[in-house]
């Protein structure tokens, strides 16, 4: 039976790595279009790399076959340069499928799991809460208060740890660590994933750069996962540690020091700048398409009647969101190829032949772009998921597959939940504004690398004028401290 080859591939750019996307819409990103309008990707495609069978899932049909219903996809491929050399194979996102990522994945679902969450309300909505006066206060610096507000909220959840800024060592040292890892992971980054022997190389030899550059970024790593876990350790002696899924695990008392550290480190690396991405569209999302924005807020003026800040008990009341906050994970689709997975097994499909160890990769922003799943598929439009006829549900695929699914849904749900009903209740997020107050469009590009989500753009963020927004937000700042 013959490898699948089909190069219609070419056609569909992961939107993360072309530099040609600059200032176009999502449109674009699947190249031109037939003359109507349409296009027909093959389901599965291949390509190969240097030897490397890279399979392609262009639909939902096929990524949930292959991924989700056949267990022998729980694997990664494992690269040379970022999982071997760098380390980051450590990581539950990046380790192999073995006993210590199935022990991470134990520490890890019993404090992620759905039932669980209602524990993080308080403090998801303390830091929504100090996000909104900051927002209040300095209403331009609305990417920096976000990532505060996601950093935050996970590194209290981790370790307990407070921190106020992002400049904190805690959050500057992760952020650096993931811009660096990124751009290894480019596929022209490391040509020791192309030709593995060189590894073996002494790091002194002339042209070895690529051995010294990984031994300093492992050296940091490890640092920045060790330092948060030896310092609950402390607090736990001193008897002065804050309740977190860091000094739940030590007082537990059955687990190794090793999956603890890795399970922390690898939800706080996996956790903050994937949500902080869909914020980001939110916020985007909002500035375009004011229509949307009205009938949310009407629905949340309706919970809160107006005079109160919504919660987080506030869900079930709250259906339109609910479908707003889907339409985020499907417009701008935080990781647009997912991440890799690779057969532990040759495998067959539809008459083709999959190869074991190939790389697996779900095209989930062709899923998000094909018209069999989304009418008009570039609009945002939450109501595309309101009954009786729902489309697709995009949490069925824009947290991945199988037993590699995201563990962190929830947490990231209830942290993108409390932060944009929060929004919506105290500001209105128009069209940024020239000096003489006029209108202008909303120019933004989107990021290049292993997450999408909008680069720095400008917008009107300004309070609602219905709502005493400083005197509720302050308030409330004050009766949770
Ligand atoms: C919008 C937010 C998020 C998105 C879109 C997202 C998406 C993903 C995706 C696509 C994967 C790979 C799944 C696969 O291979 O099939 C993943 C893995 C992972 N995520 Fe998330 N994630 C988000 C937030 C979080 C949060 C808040 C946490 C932690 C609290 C987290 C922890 C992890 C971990 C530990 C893995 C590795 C799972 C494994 O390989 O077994 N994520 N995530």
């Amino acid at each position: 039976m013959p490898i699948l080859v089909d190069f219609r591939c070419l056609l569909v750019q992961n939107p993360s790595s072309s530099s040609e996307m600059q200032g176009r819409s999502p449109r674009n990103l699947l190249g031109s279009s037939t003359p109507t309008g349409k296009k027909k990707l093959g389901d599965i495609i291949h390509l190969d790399a240097f030897g490397t069978h890279i399979i392609v899932l262009n639909s939902y049909k096929a990524a949930r076959e292959l991924l989700d219903l056949r267990l022998a996809y729980a694997d990664r491929p494992v690269r040379v340069m970022d999982c071997e050399l760098m380390g980051m194979g450590r990581t539950a996102f990046l380790s192999p499928y073995n006993d210590t990522w199935k022990s991470c994945r134990k520490l890890m679902h019993p404090n992620l799991r759905k039932t669980a969450m209602r524990q993080y309300h308080t403090l998801l909505e303390r830091n929504v809460r100090t996000c909104m006066v900051q927002l209040l206060e300095a209403p331009e610096g609305f990417f920096d208060h976000l990532q505060l507000f996601t950093g935050k909220s996970l590194l209290m959840f981790t370790y307990g740890i407070e921190v106020n800024s992002i400049h904190d060592e805690f959050i500057a040292t992760v952020e650096d660590l993931i811009d660096r890892a990124i751009r290894v992971a480019h596929p022209s980054a490391a040509i020791v994933n192309a030709i593995p022997i060189l590894k073996h190389i002494p790091s002194w030899f002339p042209g070895a750069g690529f051995k010294r550059t990984a031994g300093a970024f492992r050296a940091e790593l490890d640092d920045a996962v060790q330092r948060p876990f030896d310092r609950v350790k402390a607090e736990l002696a001193a008897g002065t540690a804050v309740p977190s899924f860091t000094s739940s695990c030590l007082q537990d008392g059955s687990y190794n020091d090793y999956d603890m550290i890795w399970s922390a480190g690898s939800m706080y690396f996996a956790g903050s700048d994937t949500t902080l991405a869909s914020l980001k569209t939110f916020i985007l999302a909002m500035a375009l398409y004011p229509d949307v924005q009205k009938r949310a807020q009407t629905e949340v003026d309706k919970v809160t009647k107006a005079n109160a800040l919504p919660t987080l008990e506030d869900r079930d009341s709250t259906p339109y969101i609910a479908c707003l906050l889907k339409e985020l994970q499907r417009w701008i689709p935080v990781t647009p190829m997912n991440l890799p997975h690779r057969p532990m097994e040759p495998d067959y499909y539809n008459g083709y032949f999959i190869p074991e160890g190939s790389v697996v990769l779900p095209n989930v922003w062709a899923i998000t772009r094909d018209e069999a799943n989304y009418k008009d598929p570039e609009r945002f439009w939450p109501e595309r998921f309101e009954l009786p006829e729902p489309e697709l549900d995009p949490y069925e695929y824009a947290f991945g597959f199988g037993r590699r699914r995201c563990p962190g849904i929830h947490f990231s749900d209830a942290m993108t939940y409390a932060t944009v009903v929060s929004i919506l209740a105290t500001f209105d997020i128009s069209k940024p504004r020239d000096e003489n107050g006029e209108e202008l469009d909303v120019e933004y590009s989107l990021s290049t690398g292993i997450f999408c989500c909008p680069d720095p753009f400008k917008c009107t963020i300004r309070p609602r004028p219905n709502v005493n927004v400083a005197q509720l937000l302050r308030s409330s700042v004050d009766e949770q401290a």
